[in-house]
C-alpha cells in the first residue's frame, strides 16, 4: 500500500508544486495517473519511489518511508523512469548483475516478454535503440515481480505495434496483489489497462475513482477516459 499524507513539495523555496496532498493506493490495483504536461505526474511518482523527498508530510510504501529507500523496500519496488538508462553490457550480463536484487525475479517471464517485444535475448544494450532499451527495462521490471511497480510514461518511445505488445504483456503479467501505477498524458495508450483513475493538474488531485464506478456513472454512454480527462481539465481552465 502507498500512503501519502499531507505531502507538500516544491523544487524551489516558496514555489509549492504539491501542498497538503493525500492519496492512498492499494495492492492489486492498476492506477493510471493522468495529467497534462507539467501537471506533476513525474514529481509525484518520484516521491513514491523515494527519489524526491517531501518538504512536509510523508509518503510510505507498505509502512516504510519511501525516502529512506531501505533495501527491504527496494527489493519490492520497481520504478521505470521515462528515459531508461542501461549499462553498456549484453542482456545476459545485465541479468547476472541485477536479477539478484529481486527475490521474485522470474527468468522465464523475462525471456517470454523479450520474445513478445521481439528483442533478441543476447543483444548488447549499447546497440539497442531508445525504444528497444525501454522494452528490455519493461520486460525486466515486470519479471522482477515486485509488490509495487511504478512506470513513468511507459509507452513513450514505443511504436504502435509495441504499444499493443506492451498492453498484452502488462495484462498477462497482472498478478493479484501487485500495486501498479502508470503515469501518462497519452490517456488512450493505457485506457484499458487501468482500473483506477487519478487525474492531477497543477499539483492537485482533481479526481480519483475506480473505473468500474465511472463506467456505471456514465452508463449507458461508454466511458471514454480521454473525453472525461479533457472535460475535467477544461472545467479548470
Ligand atoms: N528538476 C526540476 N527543477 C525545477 N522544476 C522542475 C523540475 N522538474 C520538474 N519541474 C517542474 O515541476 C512541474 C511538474 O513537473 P513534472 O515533470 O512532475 O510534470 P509531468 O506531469 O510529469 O509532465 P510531463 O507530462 O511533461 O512529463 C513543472 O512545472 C516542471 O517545470
Amino acid at each position: 500500500m502507498i500512503v501519502i499524507k499531507y505531502l507538500s513539495y516544491g523544487y524551489r523555496k516558496g514555489q509549492q508544486l504539491f501542498e497538503g496532498l493525500n492519496l492512498t493506493l492499494h495492492p492489486g490495483k492498476v492506477y493510471g495517473l493522468l495529467g497534462r504536461n507539467g501537471a506533476g505526474k513525474s514529481s509525484l511518482i518520484k516521491q513514491m519511489a523515494g527519489l524526491l523527498f517531501p518538504v512536509h508530510g510523508s509518503c510510505t510504501l507498505n509502512g516504510r518511508e519511501a525516502r529512506h529507500r531501505d533495501p527491504d523496500m527496494l527489493e519490492q519496488l520497481f520504478f521505470i523512469p521515462e528515459e531508461c538508462q542501461l549499462p553498456p553490457v549484453t542482456i545476459p550480463v545485465f541479468l547476472r548483475i541485477y536479477q539478484g536484487f529481486y527475490p521474485n525475479f522470474n527468468l522465464h517471464q523475462f525471456e517470454e516478454y523479450l520474445r513478445i517485444f521481439r528483442v533478441p535475448p543476447d543483444s548488447h544494450l549499447r546497440r539497442l535503440s531508445f525504444g528497444q532499451k525501454k522494452k528490455v527495462y519493461i520486460a525486466f521490471a515486470l519479471a522482477a515481480n515486485t509488490a509495487v511497480l511504478i512506470m513513468d510514461e511507459p509507452t513513450n518511445g514505443l511504436d504502435i505495434p509495441s504499444k499493443l505488445q506492451f498492453r498484452d504483456i502488462v495484462r498477462s503479467a497482472g498478478c493479484c496483489d501487485r500495486l501498479t501505477i502508470m503515469s501518462t498524458h497519452q490517456v488512450k495508450d493505457l485506457d484499458n489497462l487501468i482500473d483506477n483513475v487519478i487525474m492531477i493538474d497543477q499539483g492537485q488531485i482533481l479526481l480519483q475513482a475506480d473505473k468500474a464506478a465511472l463506467t456505471e456513472y456514465f452508463s449507458p454512454e461508454p466511458l471514454d477516459l480521454e473525453i472525461l480527462f479533457n472535460r475535467v481539465i477544461d472545467q479548470r481552465s
